[in-house]
C-alpha cells in the first residue's frame, strides 16, 4: 500500500481525505543504544493543524527533525504529496515549503534579525538587500505580534530570549519565492508571556485557513485544545493515540500521556518552625513605589505580572546583591541553551558544578561522592539518559531543564532563584518539582520564583506582581487567584 493511500478515512468511512502534505510510516530513529524512535506513522494534510504531546524524552523533538530532513531516520518510507521520496534534506524540506521553529532556537545570535531572515531567502540578494531583509522581517513580526517593538537590525545577542523567540517564529511565516506549506513549531511559547502567546495561536489558525499546516509541540496543553485540529500523543519513540480535537479534554491528553493529573493546591505548609527567623533576602526598592522584596526561610515567593515588567531584572539583581555574602544562593536559569548548561559536559558534571566546595574532603574533591550525589538528584527528578555520565547536549530539552533543577537542589544554597525555569518540563514532571519545592521549603530553603504560568503561582505563600519595571503589589495566602493577579498586573488594583 503506498503512504498517500494510507492518509486514513473521514469520520463517515466513506470519502478519501486530501492527500497528505507529508506521510511517513514505520519512521525509526535510534542513537547508539537509545531507541528515539521506534516506529511511528504520521501524517499532516494541507492546512491541517496537529498538536504533539508526550513526556521529556518521548521523541517529539526528533520525529520533527525526521520530518525536516535535520536528523537522518534509521529507517522508514517518507512521501510528500503523496510521492514516495528517499533520503531528505533540510534545504529540500525548505525548497518543499517545510519550516521549522527549533526548541533550542536556530538563529545566529551574532546577526541581526534582518541578516537572519537573509540566511533562509536566497532572493534576498544583491544592492539594498539588508534593507528588504529589514521589511520582510518587520512586516511578519508586526502581523504576528503587533507591538513587539524589535529592531530588526539590532544583533539578536542582544535581545532577550522571548523577542528572539518571536524573531525565530516569524522568520518562519516569511515568504519570498517558495510559497510556505507547514510550520513545525518545537515548543514555540516557552518563551513567551500570555499574550504573544495568543497571538501566535491566533496566528496559526489564520494561516490554517489559507492552508498553511502547522504541527505543534507544547507541554502546555491548553495550548493544543485551544488551536489544533487533531492530537498526537507520544510515549516512549511511539504514538500511543490519535484523537480529534472534538470532545478533548486536559484531563485525557494528561491520562494518554501517561501521567497523573495533579490537583492544583494552595500550600498548607506551616511556616511556624520559621517563625521570628530574620529573612535570607530583604531587597529594598528602586523608589518608594517600588516594594521591598523579603523572602523568609521556609518561604516560596512569586513574581507574576506580565511578561518584561522587570521581573527577570530584578531576579537578577538581588541574586548579584547577595553573590559574595553570607547567605548562599543558586540561580535556575529559563534561557538554560545561553546560561545555563555547559553542553561538552556529562550530566554528572553539570549536576555538580556548584556543589564543588561542599563535596570537598580535607582540599580534595571527593570523585565518588560527586557521582554519588549526581547519581541521586537525577533519580530524583527523573532524568532520562542512559547513566549520569552521557552528555547533556544528548538529552531532550526537558531534560536538559531537570539537570538545571537539580544543580540547584543539590547544592547548599539556603535561597534558590527561579528564572521561569519550566521552560520544555513535561506535565508529570511539573508536579514532581512542585512537590520537591514545597518539600525542600519545609526544610528551611526560601524560593524567589518567577513564572508566566499562572497556576504555578498557587505553590506561593507571598506574590508580588510587576508592573512597568516595579514591584507595584504584593498579594498573599488566599489573595494569590488569577483574577486579582491579573487586575494588579493592568494596574486595577495597585497600591
Ligand atoms: N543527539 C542525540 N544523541 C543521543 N541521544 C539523543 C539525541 N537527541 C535525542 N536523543 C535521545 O532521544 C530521545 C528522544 O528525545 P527528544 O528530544 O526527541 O524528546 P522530546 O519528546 O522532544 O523531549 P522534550 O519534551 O524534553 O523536548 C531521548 O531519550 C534523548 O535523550
Amino acid at each position: 500500500m503506498s503512504l498517500a493511500a494510507a492518509a486514513p478515512r473521514t469520520a463517515e468511512g466513506t470519502e478519501r481525505e486530501p492527500v497528505p502534505y507529508i506521510a511517513i510510516r514505520g519512521a525509526t530513529k535510534r542513537y547508539g543504544a537509545v531507541v528515539a524512535l521506534a516506529g511511528v506513522d504520521f501524517a499532516i494534510r494541507p492546512g491541517e493543524v496537529i498538536g504533539v504531546v508526550g513526556h521529556n524524552g518521548a521523541g517529539k523533538s526528533t520525529l520533527m527533525n525526521v520530518l525536516s530532513g535535520a536528523v537522518r531516520r534509521t529507517a522508514g518510507e517518507f512521501a510528500l504529496d503523496g510521492v514516495s521520496i528517499g533520503d531528505w534534506s533540510t534545504g529540500e524540506a525548505q525548497a518543499r515549503g517545510l519550516r521549522c521553529v527549533f526548541q533550542e532556537l536556530s538563529l545566529c545570535a551574532n546577526l541581526s534579525a534582518a541578516e537572519n531572515t537573509r540566511i533562509v531567502h536566497r532572493p534576498l540578494k544583491g544592492f539594498g538587500w539588508r534593507g528588504r531583509a529589514a521589511k520582510l522581517i518587520s512586516a511578519k513580526l508586526d502581523e504576528i505580534f503587533p507591538g513587539h517593538g524589535i529592531d530588526p537590525h539590532l544583533r539578536l545577542a542582544r535581545l532577550p530570549i522571548g523577542a528572539r523567540q518571536m524573531v525565530e517564529i516569524a522568520r518562519a511565516y516569511t515568504e519570498t519565492d517558495i510559497p510556505l506549506r507547514c510550520v513545525i513549531l518545537d515548543e514555540p511559547t516557552s518563551a513567551l508571556g500570555h499574550e504573544a502567546t495568543e497571538q501566535l495561536l491566533a496566528h496559526i489558525r489564520r494561516s490554517a485557513a489559507k492552508g498553511i499546516a502547522a504541527i505543534l509541540i507544547t507541554h502546555r496543553l491548553n495550548e493544543i485544545l485551544a488551536v489544533c485540529d487533531r492530537a498526537v500523543v507520544m510515549v516512549d519513540g511511539r504514538t500511543v493515540a490519535e484523537r480529534p480535537r472534538a470532545g478533548l479534554t486536559r484531563s485525557a491528553l494528561i491520562q494518554l500521556s501517561g501521567h497523573v493529573e495533579g490537583v492544583p493546591q494552595r500550600s498548607e505548609r506551616r511556616m511556624d518552625a520559621f517563625a521570628g527567623r530574620p529573612p535570607l533576602v530583604d531587597h529594598a526598592g528602586r523608589t518608594a513605589r517600588d516594594l521591598g522584596i523579603r523572602a523568609g526561610p521556609g518561604e516560596i515567593v512569586g513574581f507574576a505580572g506580565l511578561d518584561g515588567h522587570g521581573q527577570r531584572e530584578r531576579l537578577r539583581a538581588i541574586f548579584g546583591a547577595m553573590r559574595g555574602g553570607t547567605t548562599r544562593s543558586a540561580f535556575v536559569a529559563g534561557d538554560r541553551g545561553h546560561e545555563g548548561t555547559f553542553a561538552l559536559w556529562s550530566i554528572a558534571d553539570n549536576l555538580t558544578i556548584l556543589s564543588l566546595g561542599a563535596l570537598q574532603r580535607g582540599g580534595f574533591l571527593s570523585e565518588r561522592s560527586a557521582r554519588d550525589l549526581a547519581q541521586v538528584w537525577s533519580e530524583r527528578l527523573k532524568v532520562k539518559a542512559p547513566s549520569i555520565d552521557t552528555p547533556i547536549a544528548a538529552l531532550s530539552g526537558g531534560n536538559q531543564q531537570k539537570v538545571l533543577f537539580a544543580r540547584a537542589l543539590a547544592s547548599d544554597a539556603e535561597v534558590i532563584f527561579l528564572d521561569d525555569p519550566m521552560r520544555g518540563v513535561d506535565v508529570g514532571t511539573k508536579e514532581e518539582v512542585y512537590r520537591l519545592i514545597r518539600a525542600e521549603a519545609e526544610r528551611g530553603r526560601a524560593f524567589v520564583w518567577y513564572t508566566t504560568e499562572l497556576e504555578e503561582l498557587s505553590n506561593c505563600e507571598r506574590i508580588y506582581v510587576f508592573r512597568e519595571g516595579r514591584a507595584a503589589v504584593e498579594l498573599t495566602g488566599e489573595a494569590i487567584e488569577p483574577s486579582r493577579i491579573l487586575e494588579a498586573s493592568f494596574g486595577g488594583a495597585d497600591e
